[in-house]
């Protein structure tokens, strides 16, 4: 018999196949169980246009056998089959995809589609298989084919006997090599694990005998071998399902199914979109953070299916990383089966469905905000720190998608608030939107810079994570209003009684002068404060940079060594103004003394180090003798 050679494209497909391009061999019963999924559809559409043509749901399914003792492994369908010049054109020729030719010749008028556009499926078996035999008969057809390859040197085909319609591939299955164990293609619980891991919704019955054991008729301990048909597919997945008729405990179930999480989703999203692009999807919130989460270990993404074949476990473009909390799957018909992982970050479709994706999570958030806010807080407490992130990342680009979503502590009841609900209750005069940072709620309460604000009755943000204030940098202002540190210079508050605090800071011209002269390299300046009532002393800043993230920043492993520009603010009503002047006068001694301590005691509020610890121990000491 005439052995024929593959087109020369064909040949380079299948060498890169037998030699492995995908490293999960498991794939190639994807792709055939796929095929054959794809030619009963094509007698499926044909029904739907020919009378004579009936299409009785039962006797439509794919079976797979596997036979240890011949080390075969068989696919069959009762699909629209091959004619010899399919057999020819189609497992011949690589660059011609048959599917999309039929696409093509019978415009789909029921959205039922058929996956593949990119001929490289069926060559996948070599992957596994030493020799492939394809035999098949066609729809009204009298004669059947066989196909039969070893590989790269050729195929032959010739006519063969086979009953029914459809095609049957069979696999000599290749031997167990040092490196590699081939076996496992002939191992029953692998190959439903195979089966149900990529083809679980394929929409028609995928069988297998699956052996068992049991007793014996008519004995009470004799037990005997015998053979039972199972389907291995649940067919219909959930996402297709309407979602009136699924309850919360069907997301719930699928959501542990597919071990998304072990905790319980706070939300579940079921989107059948058929606009501009055409997909399912089911995308959780879960309600607590995986332990690896704020970790490198992490891998966002979701499910990718392709008509119902899986094909990528995490698809990282499907989410952008300010929702990589977000747990689920999509499936579009618009996909094809074959498409690597580097065209399909280019791939058009894709981009629009991670658009669409994308604002409909931002819309369940918000709503979720409004109406079940104890749940969002929830939510929050979990992933609220990679909100932000979001806003500081990529320099604000997504601050406007994520900005209405932040929530802080703030000084009025203690309780989370959104920006919106802050700026509705400040008061008619108050000019910006206050924040304070610092480790704790507690710690914050207690600094000195606070004391204005919260007299004034403004009301002070607490920003209490690392990232919120560069976050917040990143916005600069929400509905008009600018974010402004209870310890940056100027607070956008008038001092009660201005004109005295200019007088004395004019006559005190010289006493400051001097103190910013010895904390010269410390501070930029010392000066007067207008935002202390008790407390004798703080630092500002002057400029973007804050004490807060000062440290953050300093705390980071390749140390940048940044630092803020910092002023020393003295509270002029305090007694231990008197003694500054009083020591200004008489003893400079004493005044280089006392403006080290307070130095140092401005920076031990900020929860700064002191440069010398023992010296400002000394200092005392010397205040106390
Ligand atoms: N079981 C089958 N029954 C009928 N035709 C088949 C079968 N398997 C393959 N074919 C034909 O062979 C063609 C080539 O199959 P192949 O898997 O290489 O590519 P494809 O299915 O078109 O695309 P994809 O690469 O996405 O799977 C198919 O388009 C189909 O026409």
């Amino acid at each position: 018999m005439e052995k024929k050679q593959f087109q020369a494209e064909s040949k380079r497909l299948l060498e890169m196949m037998i030699n492995s391009i995908y490293t999960q061999r498991e794939i190639f019963l994807r792709e055939l169980i796929s095929n054959s999924s794809d030619a009963i559809d094509k007698i499926y559409y044909k029904a739907l246009t020919d009378d004579s043509l009936v299409f009785d749901k039962d006797s439509y399914f794919i079976k797979v056998i596997a036979d240890k003792t011949n080390r075969t492994l068989t696919i069959r369908d009762t699909g629209i089959g091959m004619t010899k010049e399919d057999l020819e054109n189609n497992l011949g020729i690589i660059a011609k995809s048959g599917s999309l030719a039929f696409k093509k010749d019978n415009e789909a008028k029921d959205g039922h589609n058929i996956i593949g556009q990119f001929g490289v499926g069926f060559y996948s078996a070599f992957m596994v298989a030493d020799v492939v035999t394809v035999t098949s008969k066609a729809l009204g057809s009298d004669t059947a084919y066989k196909w039969e390859s070893t590989g790269t040197d050729g195929y032959t085909i010739e006519a063969a006997e086979k009953d029914s319609v459809g095609t049957e591939i069979v696999l000599q299955i290749k031997a167990n090599t040092e490196d590699d164990n081939y076996d496992e293609f002939l191992d029953e619980y692998r190959l439903k694990a195979i089966i149900k891991k990529y083809s679980d919704f394929i929409r028609y019955p995928i069988k297998m005998d699956v052996a068992g054991k049991r007793l014996k008729e008519g004995t009470e301990d004799e037990f005997e071998d015998y053979q039972d048909e199972q389907q291995l597919n649940s067919m219909v997945p959930i996402w297709r399902k309407n979602k009136s008729e699924l309850t919360p405990e069907d997301y719930e179930k699928f959501y542990h199914e597919k071990h998304y999480g072990f905790d319980k989703p706070l939300k579940h999203i079921h989107v059948s979109a058929d606009g501009a692009v055409v997909y399912q999807a089911i995308l959780f919130v879960p309600e607590s953070m995986p332990f690896d989460y704020y970790s490198k270990e992490y891998e966002k993404g979701l499910e990718l299916y392709a008509n119902g074949v899986l094909i990528m476990n995490k698809c990282a473009d499907l989410l952008p990383d300010y929702f990589s909390f977000v747990k689920g799957m999509v499936d579009s018909e618009s996909l094809s089966l074959n498409i690597s992982r580097e065209m399909l970050q280019h791939d058009r479709q894709l981009k629009l469905i991670a658009k669409n994706i994308q604002s409909k999570i931002k819309s369940q958030l918000q709503s979720m905000l409004k109406d079940e806010r104890e749940k969002y807080e929830t939510f929050y407490k979990s992933f609220g720190r990679q909100l932000k992130f979001g806003v500081y990342s990529d320099y604000g680009t997504h601050k406007d998608v994520l900005q209405d979503l932040l929530m802080f502590h703030s000084s009025n009841e203690k309780k989370l608030v959104t920006l919106d609900e802050y700026i509705a209750r400040m008061p008619e005069d108050q000019k910006y939107i206050y924040y304070a940072s610092g480790e704790s709620m507690e710690r914050i309460d207690k600094l000195p810079q606070t004391e204005i604000v919260t007299d004034k009755g403004y009301e002070i943000l607490y920003f209490t994570d690392d990232i919120d204030e560069f976050a917040i940098k990143m916005i600069m202002t929400y509905k008009e209003k600018e974010f402004k540190s209870v310890s940056s210079g100027d607070l956008g508050i008038e001092a009660d009684d201005k004109s005295e605090t200019e007088a004395d800071k004019s006559e005190n011209k010289e006493l400051f002068d001097y103190m910013t002269s010895l904390l010269s390299g410390k501070v930029s300046n010392v000066k007067a404060s207008k935002r202390l009532k008790k407390h004798p002393v703080c630092l500002s800043t002057d400029g973007d940079m804050t004490i807060e993230m000062e440290k953050i920043l300093n705390a980071m492993p390749n140390n940048p060594n940044v630092k803020a520009e910092k002023v020393l603010e003295i509270n002029m009503n305090h007694e231990v103004f008197g003694s500054l002047k009083d020591a200004f006068e008489k003893d400079k001694e004493k005044l280089n003394l006392y403006t080290a301590l307070l130095y140092n005691q401005a920076l031990l509020i900020e929860g700064l180090p002191l440069q010398d610890p023992v010296e400002f121990t000394n200092d005392i000491c010397k205040i106390m003798v």
